[in-house]
Order: C-alpha cells, then sequence, then structure tokens
C-alpha cells in the first residue's frame, strides 16, 4: 500500500502527521521478525516501540539499526527500582540512540526527578507510566490503590510533572483530564488503542485511534492491530480510516 506517504521536499499532508503519532509496538518473538516489520513500516514516519520482550531478546542491538532506517525509538522498559539504580541505567540508556525512555511514577518524586535530569542533560525525552491500561477499578483496588483510577492517573502525572517528567503513559481516556491538568506541552503517550471491532486483548482502559487524537493524545501505542496483521503496513494506514 502506497498511499498518503508524501512526496519528499513537498508538505505532510494531515494523514502523515497522524501517522507519526503512532508507535507501533515490537511486541515479537525474535528480533528478525521485528526487523521485518520494520522494514514494511520504514517510510511511514512512524515510530517504534522497543518493549520488554525485545529488550529481553536483543538488548539494544537493533536501536541503532532502526534509527539508521529513518525512525524515531521509544523505549518501553517501564525502569522502577531505587533512584541510584534507575539513574545508573537511565545514563546508559540515553547514550544509546533511543528518543524517549519511560520509568514507573509509582518510583517515587525522587526517582523520576533523578531520570529527568538524566534526560534534560542528554536531550532525550523521559516519560512516566501512571496506571497500566490493562488495570481496570477492580485492579487497582487490588494493589491497595482506594482512588478512581483516573484519580490516580492525574495525581501520578502531576508527582511527574513536579519532578520534570516530559509526560507520561496513560490511557486516551484519560487525556482530556490530564490535558486540562498538566497543559499542552506535557506529552501523552496512550496505549490501549483498538480500532472499533477489533479485539481487546488483555487491554482495559481502550479508545480507538480517532477518538485518542480528539480527546489529545500526542502519541499513540499501538501493538498487535499492527504486528498481528497480514499487513502490517497497510494495517497502520487503516488505523484512521
Ligand atoms: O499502560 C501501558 C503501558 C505500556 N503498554 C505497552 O503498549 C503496548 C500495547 O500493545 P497492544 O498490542 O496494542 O495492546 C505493549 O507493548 C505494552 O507493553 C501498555 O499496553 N499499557
Amino acid at each position: 500500500m502506497q498511499r498518503d506517504q508524501g512526496v519528499p521536499g513537498s508538505q505532510s499532508s494531515p494523514a502523515d502527521e497522524k501517522i507519526a503519532r503512532v508507535m507501533a509496538a515490537l511486541d515479537v518473538d525474535s528480533a528478525d521478525k521485528a526487523a521485518e516489520i520494520a522494514k514494511q513500516l520504514a517510510g511511514t514516519g512512524c515510530w517504534l516501540k522497543i518493549g520488554l520482550e525485545l529488550y529481553a531478546l536483543s538488548g539494544l542491538s537493533l536501536v541503532q539499526k532502526f534509527k539508521e532506517m529513518g525512525f524515531s525509538i521509544f523505549l518501553d522498559l517501564k525502569l522502577h527500582d531505587i533512584p541510584n539504580t534507575v539513574a545508573r541505567t537511565m545514563q546508559v540508556l540515553v547514550d544509546s540512540a533511543v528518543d524517549m525512555i519511560n520509568v514507573h511514577c509509582a518510583g517515587g518524586y525522587e526517582m523520576m526527578a533523578r531520570a529527568a535530569e538524566i534526560g534534560r542533560k542528554s536531550g532525550k525525552k523521559i516519560i512516566g507510566v501512571t496506571v497500566l491500561t490493562s488495570m481496570g477499578q477492580e485492579e487497582l483496588s487490588g494493589v491497595g490503590v482506594n482512588r478512581m483510577v483516573e484519580d490516580q492517573v492525574i495525581n501520578l502525572a502531576l508527582l511527574a510533572q513536579k519532578a520534570g517528567l516530559d509526560g507520561v503513559v496513560a490511557s486516551a481516556r484519560e487525556v482530556v483530564s490530564l490535558r486540562r491538568e498538566c497543559g499542552a506541552d506535557f506529552l501523552l503517550v496512550t496505549p490501549g488503542i483498538r480500532p472499533a471491532g477489533s479485539e481487546q486483548n488483555d487491554q482495559v482502559r481502550v479508545l480507538t485511534p480517532k477518538e485518542a487524537l480528539e480527546n489529545g493524545s500526542s502519541y499513540l501505542v499501538v501493538g498487535r492491530p499492527i504486528t498481528a496483521a497480514v499487513n502490517p503496513r497497510e494495517a497502520l494506514f487503516k488505523l484512521f480510516d
């Protein structure tokens, strides 16, 4: 599928702008599969997201390769440890070609502030995970948090902002409130994106790509709707049909 890719040197179209806000999550069981999907998505302008599975398989080895293919890269390792350990690990990660890295907001203010400081010096974006999009109200209560999900998301996002992070990961369902509380420049990266009628899988707080953009998400993280498709490139372009 060759549509909506723009002509080099021309103005980007609204469709290009939407694709540039998609982060394709490469949750696959081999580096070869990841490289094959990357090849199919090359030139579209979308980001790639390397998560725990691919990192466990291949570490940072694919980062440079994907960068050379023209992708921006979000390394989704969700660091959650004491401030010293997170800071030392963050220093290693920012020295690679990644563009964005995350920590868990639940690691606390001091840990986020140390991570943010390293991000600032390196020019890389550091964001914080609020409440996983696979968790609903009951799951949140199960880990001892007796607040409404949205209140907890906002509470953690405000703490992340105070600590100097560039943004947060949350569900697109919370984006309207997050924009109001955290402002226009705070990055809101939203997984749990599902085109209408597609499998929800283990995601609980979901929204369609169109709704997520309308609400004000900065980036949409999309995994299985792209990676499990027969034609990932076509699936990417169909997200906004
Ligand atoms: O709250 C979160 C934080 C991260 N993720 C990650 O996003 C993708 C979503 O994949 P799908 O296949 O589109 O469900 C995946 O890599 C998660 O680790 C998240 O889903 N929710």
